[in-house]
Formats: C-alpha cells, sequence, structure tokens
C-alpha cells in the first residue's frame, strides 16, 4: 500500500509574502506539490462548476462526439490520451473537455460550447472558472517569482503572464472499468508546461512520485483537501529554475468508483522562451537545458500523448 504523503499548505491570501515564497520554495524543491488555501475560487462556487462538469460528461456520447478535440479544445473520448507514450496500455482510461485561452481574441472562436438548449449555464460558468482560476495563478506566480529571487512581476516582465497559454481541463475517470491495478486513470507523467492548478473531488486516485529516476519507484498517495487547490510544477518551470524545483512525475491509480477532477494548466505563450533563469545557475551549475520556444516544447509533448489525430479518430470510433 502506498504511503500517505502530508504536503505543504500555502495561503494565497497571506499577507507575510516572503515567509510565504520561502514556504513555496520549500515546497518546490522537496516535493513540486502543494496544496492552496484561500485562493479566491469560492467552496460554492467550484461546486457550481463542478456540478455543471458532470452535466456536460453525462450527456449521450453523439452530443459529447460532436465536439471532439479540435486544436486541443473540446472533447476528448476514453483512451484517446495517453500521459505515460512508454506504457503498453490502449490509452488512459478517462474522459476530458478542453476550454482554451480565454485572454487571446485571436483564437478565442477555437473553443468549443455544448449548445445553450443543452446546457444553458455551462459557458458562463466555465468561463468564470478560467478567469477566477487564472486571477490565483497570476497571484501564485508572483510569488514564485518571489520565492526564486526574482521580481514579483518577473513572469509578466517576460510575457510570460499577459497572455499565457493556459487551458481549463475537466476529467473525469469512469469507475465501471474497475480498480485493475495495471491501468492507471491518468498514466505516469510530469506536466508540461509552468504550473498546474488541480482540483480533485474526494476519491482517492492521485499519487506522486518524488524521485522520477529511481528505481524501484516509490509511490505517495495525495489526499483530497476540501476546498483546496493542489499545484504541481511543471516541466517548463523545472527547466527555468534549472531542476531547482521539480516537475514531479504523478499518476491517477483506479479507485473502482467514478472519480472527476479539473486541471488548469498554465503555460507561457507560445513564443516565450524558456531559458534557465539566471538566479538558478552558476559557474558551477551551468544551465543543463538549452533555451527552447514555449510552442515548440508543448508541441514534441503533446505529439506524444496523442499519437496523431489520425489515432485519435480511430480511437473515437472504435470506443464509443
Ligand atoms: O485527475 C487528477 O487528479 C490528475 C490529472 C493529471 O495529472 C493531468 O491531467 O495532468
Ligand atoms: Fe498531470
Amino acid at each position: 500500500m502506498a504511503a500517505t504523503l502530508k504536503l505543504p499548505i500555502i495561503d494565497l491570501s497571506s499577507p507575510h509574502r516572503l515567509s510565504t515564497a520561502s514556504s513555496i520554495r520549500q515546497a518546490c524543491v522537496e516535493y513540486g506539490f502543494f496544496y492552496l488555501v484561500n485562493h479566491g475560487v469560492d467552496e460554492d462556487f467550484m461546486n457550481e462548476a463542478f456540478k455543471e462538469r458532470a452535466k456536460f460528461f453525462s450527456l449521450p456520447i453523439q452530443h459529447k462526439n460532436n465536439l471532439n478535440r479540435k486544436e486541443h479544445r473540446g472533447y476528448t473520448p476514453l483512451y484517446a490520451e495517453k500521459l505515460d507514450p512508454t506504457s503498453l496500455s490502449q490509452g488512459d482510461p478517462k474522459e476530458s473537455y478542453y476550454i482554451g485561452p480565454l485572454t487571446d481574441t485571436t483564437t478565442l472562436s477555437l473553443n468549443q460550447w455544448p449548445s445553450q438548449e443543452l446546457l444553458p449555464n455551462w459557458r458562463p460558468t466555465m468561463e468564470s472558472f478560467y478567469w477566477k482560476l487564472l486571477s490565483a495563478g497570476k497571484e501564485l506566480m508572483s510569488l514564485i517569482a518571489l520565492s526564486l529571487n526574482l521580481d514579483e512581476n518577473y513572469f509578466d516582465k517576460i510575457s510570460a503572464l499577459k497572455k499565457p497559454e493556459a487551458f481549463l481541463c475537466l476529467l473525469r475517470y469512469p469507475g465501471e472499468l474497475g480498480s485493475n491495478e495495471e491501468i492507471c486513470g491518468a498514466s505516469a507523467h510530469s506536466d508540461y508546461g509552468m504550473i498546474t492548478l488541480l482540483m480533485t473531488d474526494g476519491v482517492p486516485g492521485l499519487q506522486i512520485c518524488k524521485e522520477k529516476l529511481k528505481q524501484p519507484q516509490v509511490w505517495e498517495d495525495v489526499p483530497h483537501v476540501e476546498g483546496a487547490i493542489i499545484v504541481n510544477i511543471g516541466d517548463m518551470m523545472e527547466r527555468w529554475t534549472n531542476c531547482l524545483y521539480q516537475s514531479t512525475l504523478h499518476r491517477v491509480m483506479p479507485a473502482g468508483k467514478e472519480r472527476y477532477s479539473v486541471a488548469f494548466f498554465m503555460d507561457p505563450p507560445s513564443d516565450c522562451v524558456v531559458e534557465c533563469f539566471e538566479s538558478c545557475c552558476s559557474e558551477s551549475s551551468p544551465p543543463i537545458f538549452p533555451p527552447i520556444r514555449s510552442g515548440d516544447y508543448l508541441n514534441e509533448r503533446l505529439k506524444l500523448t496523442y499519437g496523431s489525430e489520425k489515432d485519435l479518430k480511430s480511437s473515437i470510433q472504435t470506443k464509443s
């Protein structure tokens, strides 16, 4: 049985910003994961958004398939994603729905929405959810900058936050697929981007592996904390910080029970160059990774997760 972790709790509303930043640093070095409380997304609203989310997933499959993922927005059916591309499974047994950046008017229309007749409150609820999470995420990024001995507006200054590539992802893991220990709901992976804000629903399953290079891997349970957002560091943040902050390997084990979660992936805009921060390298610890455009990095990772669009289409035809 996996041990249960007690991750650090960070209070986003604390007036003691320097000491909060120092706790964030410790959490990111040690775990790459922490809980965020007093984040401004109130529990009543979150529960309302969770209800709307469940309504979408309970629509008949043909309605969901009408909104199939295009340009990384819309519905992704069961098995279409494989977060661990080396896994031998047919794909991860989860379905999801992606809402792309609302901050960029040029790509806004790429988003897909269920029709108002079917789900009248869905779009305004999800848009509001998006803005609330973006606001919490931006506030957190200023503390993360402080935690790295950078100016608190640093991520704004390097244009990482003006129009971030932030995606709201609604997830459902169907319980009826059983609790085969071999098949993870979400296979082992680290997130690709800057940070992820994750909201779970109380059904267990999320686990992290603190030392991704150590064999055998040791997995520990991350319990749900009511009202808290789980934050994790993504690979681009790991590159920026020269591996000071870990993008920790995580997965979702099957619980034999339906499970929902929401992930808000905050990535820099595609033309932002991710290059080791000066505060994270020195002569004795030079940059480990070469600079890379965020968009190029993300595209490579997404290609591995989804295979080709042809694979996605055949997965829709055979699995639904
Ligand atoms: O559902 C969860 O708790 C985690 C999901 C996740 O890690 C992801 O989608 O990247
Ligand atoms: Fe993840």
